[in-house]
């Protein structure tokens, strides 16, 4: 199912939580609302789902107008952050209680039933848990169960708020994997909300940025990271080094002969990527120094001093792959001469 949002306004009293928001998402995509906690997400997601309802502006699934459309008969599943399956029910009888509580005159027999939450356990791969209850079950398993149970009813779009928010670092990361690889096995259309831009990008295949209730932009991960359309997307998606050309940093910039580019604009936003350096001889008049370094698996994060002003404050951040750093034989206190490579401007 393909969803458009028409000029989506919702105000809660004089606060205005969304403002103004058009949105089209395709069939079978697999869309991250991605934004700073308060920026709308969880109620964009509540009118998609006819939870709310928006003070103005349409939501039009596979091109119908659904706006004033019950919550129940949009074919729409959710998955909560703490979803609460129910406690005194096994696992089996979660998956298959959307199921059983269909009207008569809709409702499977218990044969399909059970056929139907076998390979929906397969296909969350714990067909071994059907006679547990939630309490037995890794918080990790209870989200797969949840995704089990909303999709068991065939939704026509999956919703998931903050889906991974309560588990932990390693179980999260092993869940983004598998909900991707589910997507692509079921193509169902799927937005889900979060905060952390690394789930974002690592997930979906469009990715929403919302900052103060408005949409900032749209697009696949690799084009938000690499062609950002303003300071705030920027800022928001990965690390970025700033540097203010209006004030003296334009001098230690351009006296440093680090400035490859013309500036086009006041700020230049640099990637940790794009900045290389070199050992450099005392003479060189570089004035930054190498201060320390971190590992961060393939990468090395080289941090580096630079003792003159500039608008990111005295560090810089630069990024590079271990073997490169390890060709450069550098000591924490070196001097390092900088070349950055390339600069998103923003004014
Ligand atoms: N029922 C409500 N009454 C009043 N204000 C509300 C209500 N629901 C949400 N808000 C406000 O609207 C804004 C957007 O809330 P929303 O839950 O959509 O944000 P979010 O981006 O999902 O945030 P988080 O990441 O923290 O969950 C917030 O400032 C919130 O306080």
């Amino acid at each position: 199912m393909s969803i458009l949002l028409n000029n989506i306004s919702k105000n809660f009293g004089k606060f205005a939580a969304l403002y103004d928001v058009s949105l089209e998402i395709p069939e079978g995509e697999l869309v991250a609302l991605l934004g700073p906690s308060g920026c709308g997400k969880t109620t964009l997601l509540r009118i998609i789902a006819g939870l709310e309802t928006p003070d103005f502006g349409r939501v039009l699934l596979s091109g119908e107008d659904k706006t004033e459309q019950h919550v129940s008969r949009r074919g729409i599943g959710f998955v909560f952050q703490h979803y609460a399956l129910f406690r005194h029910m096994t696992v089996f009888d979660n998956i298959a209680f959307g199921l059983r509580v269909k009207p008569r005159k809709e409702r499977p027999t218990e044969a399909f039933i059970s056929k139907k939450v076998h390979a929906l356990l397969e296909l969350v791969q714990l067909d071994w848990l059907a006679d547990r209850f939630p309490d037995q079950l890794s918080g990790g398993q209870r989200q797969r169960i949840a995704l089990a149970r909303a999709l068991a009813v065939e939704p026509s779009v999956l919703l998931l708020d903050e889906p991974f928010g309560a588990l932990d670092a390693s179980v999260r990361k092993d869940l983004r994997q598998w909900l991707r690889n589910l997507h692509q096995e079921l193509h169902v259309t799927s937005i889900f909300v979060t905060h952390d831009q690394e789930e974002a990008m690592e997930v979906a295949s469009q990715v929403v940025v919302l900052n103060q209730g408005r949409i900032e932009q749209q697009g696949a991960p690799a084009e938000i990271y690499d062609h950002p359309a303003n300071a705030f997307v920027s800022k928001f998606i990965g690390q970025t080094n700033i540097f203010d050309l209006s004030e003296t940093e334009s001098n230690w910039l351009q006296r440093a002969g680090i400035l490859a580019e013309k500036p086009q604009g006041i700020f230049a936003h640099v990637r940790p990527h794009h900045i290389e350096i070199v050992k450099a001889e005392e003479a060189s008049g570089s004035p930054v120094t190498l201060k320390d370094w971190q590992h961060l698996g393939a990468t090395i994060r080289v941090e580096l001093f630079n003792p003159q002003h500039n608008g990111s404050g005295a560090t810089l951040f630069a990024e590079m792959p271990n073997e490169r750093f390890k060709q450069l034989n550098l000591n924490k206190g070196d001097r390092v001469a900088v070349h950055i490579k390339q600069a998103h401007w923003f004014n």
